[in-house]
Order: structure tokens, then sequence, then C-alpha cells
């Protein structure tokens, strides 16, 4: 039996004037599998999900989510997608069920759908109790389970995420990983990840990519790329063996910058 491809990208390209962010990227990612695309910063992730998520411009026949071409049926496309940027998407002024209900009337629920496609999202992500509060009172790992929220609210078969968990604490980690599992077990989701964390991509991946400078040099199981370096190795050991560069070296741009600005746009929010 063959398996139906989730995502089919051949040969993506995007460059920002000299820099060449992806260079001839090939995915294949199959339907309900959870996918890490894992690399230092500046390596190329965000480009690549931001052109499968159809915000950035890829070539006709460069990426197929479910079938449909991203660049020739972009809207088509976007119904079968969830994004979950790195920067805040939350609105820390509106409540969360506002928040919600926005992307709700973005992603065209049908409007007698709504209510209930709202309710069922904050209830996914645990926020129901919480949801007539503003986003503002929020915990930094309620604020990303309100973004996972809006994310699902129409009901995507692709969840794309973008470092979901950077800047959180283990505990509240663990349980935005405890409401992606658990929509993916009632509803078999696809997720694309991208992660700095190698032993959280180890636990919730099935398969990943090892991502540097714009190419990907390995893909498989986390428990195929590690033996395949030493009994003992981690993913961070695996990624150094194929790039020569440790995973969180590779630029200046690092991760405290963007834990930062979590940090600063909830306090301005
Ligand atoms: N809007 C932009 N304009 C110019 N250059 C950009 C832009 N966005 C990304 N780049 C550059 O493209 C390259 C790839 O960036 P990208 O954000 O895709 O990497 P990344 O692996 O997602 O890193 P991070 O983990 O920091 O998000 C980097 O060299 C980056 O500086």
């Amino acid at each position: 039996m063959t398996e139906e491809l989730a995502v089919c990208c051949e040969g993506l390209r995007h460059r920002f004037g000299d820099t060449v962010a992806v260079d001839g990227v090939d995915l294949r990612i199959v339907s309900g599998e959870v996918f890490g695309l894992l690399g230092p910063n500046g390596a190329g992730k965000t480009t690549t999900i931001r052109m499968i998520a159809t915000l950035l411009p890829a070539a006709p026949g460069a990426i197929e989510v479910f079938g449909v071409d991203v660049n020739r049926r972009k809207l088509a496309a976007r119904r079968l997608i969830g994004y979950v940027p790195q920067q805040l998407s939350a609105d820390s002024a509106l409540t969360g069920r506002e928040n919600v209900e926005l992307f709700a009337r973005l992603f065209d629920v049908p409007r007698a759908q709504r209510r209930d496609a709202v309710d069922a999202a904050l209830r996914s992500v645990g926020l129901d109790d919480v949801a007539e509060r503003t986003a503002a009172t929020y915990s930094g790992g309620m604020v990303r389970r309100l973004e996972l929220a809006q994310a699902l609210v129409s009901a995507p078969r692709l969840l794309v995420l973008d470092e979901p968990t950077i800047g959180l604490d283990p505990i509240a980690r663990a349980g935005v990983w405890e409401r992606i599992d658990e929509v993916r077990a009632a509803t078999g989701m696809t997720v694309l990840v991208t992660t700095h964390y190698m032993e959280e991509a180890d636990r919730q991946c099935d398969r990943v990519a090892l991502m540097h400078r714009g190419r990907i040099h390995r893909e498989g199981t986390p428990l195929e790329l590690r033996t395949e370096v030493g009994p003992e190795a981690t993913l961070e050991d695996a990624f150094r063996a194929v790039t020569g560069d440790a995973l969180g070296e590779s630029t200046g741009e690092g991760m405290r910058d963007v834990r930062a600005a979590r940090r600063v746009a909830r306090r301005v929010g």
C-alpha cells in the first residue's frame, strides 16, 4: 500500500537578496507523522516551512500539500494548513475566545459552525476555563496553547509549528506537546515542527531532517540518526557528525534573542 503524502517538496529554493536561505530541499512527509526540521539559527528552517505554509512564494510543482500544489492552488492549500509562527500571533488585548474567533473568521470557518469550532479548539488546548480572560493575563505556556488553538480552529490536516516551545519551562513545554498529541490521536493530523530542543525532537518526532546552510543533510527516525553515529550518541552528536558544526554555534543569531523577543512582545502587549 502506498502511503499518502502530506507534504512533498522538490528542489525547494529561496533567496533573500544575496543570501541563499533554502538551497534545493527535497522533503516527503507522510500523512499522520510528526516530522521535525532540526538545525541551528539561520539554517533555513523557517523559510522552508513558510514556503510550505504558502507565506513565501514557491515555484509551480515545487510543493504539494496533500496533493495540492501550493503555487497553483494557494487558497485550497491554505485550508489544509494550520500555522503557528515563531513570533507572537495572539493579541494580548483580546480574550482567549476573541483571539480564536478571529482566526476562525480569517480561515473561513462557516458562520454556523464557528461557535462550536472555537469552543472545541479552546477545549483541545485546555483553555476553555480561562477563555473570557484577556491573553495579557496568560502565562507563556498558555499563550502558546492559545496560538495552537488559533491554528487548530480550522481543523487543519497539516499543523506547521515554528519552534512551538521556545522559551517555555519544561512543564509548559510538556503541556504544549500533550495537547498536540491529543489532537493527533483524535484526528490523525500531520505535524511539521522546527525545534532546537534535541531531546524534544527525539521524543516527539517520528522522523527528523537535519538542516544546515539551506540544505538537508540527513533524514530518518531519531533512532536511525543516533545509531549511525554510535551506541550512546544523541541527536546533537548526529548533527555534529553530519555537518561538522554544533547546533548552537553556527550563527550569531542566538536562541536567546528569540526568547527575549517573545518576552518583550508579551510585556508590550
Ligand atoms: N526576511 C529576510 N530578509 C533577509 N534575509 C533573511 C530573511 N529571513 C531570513 N533570512 C536569512 O535567510 C537565512 C535562513 O533564515 P531562516 O529564518 O529560514 O533560518 P532558521 O533555520 O529558521 O533560523 P531560526 O532558527 O533563527 O529561525 C538566514 O541567513 C537569515 O538571515
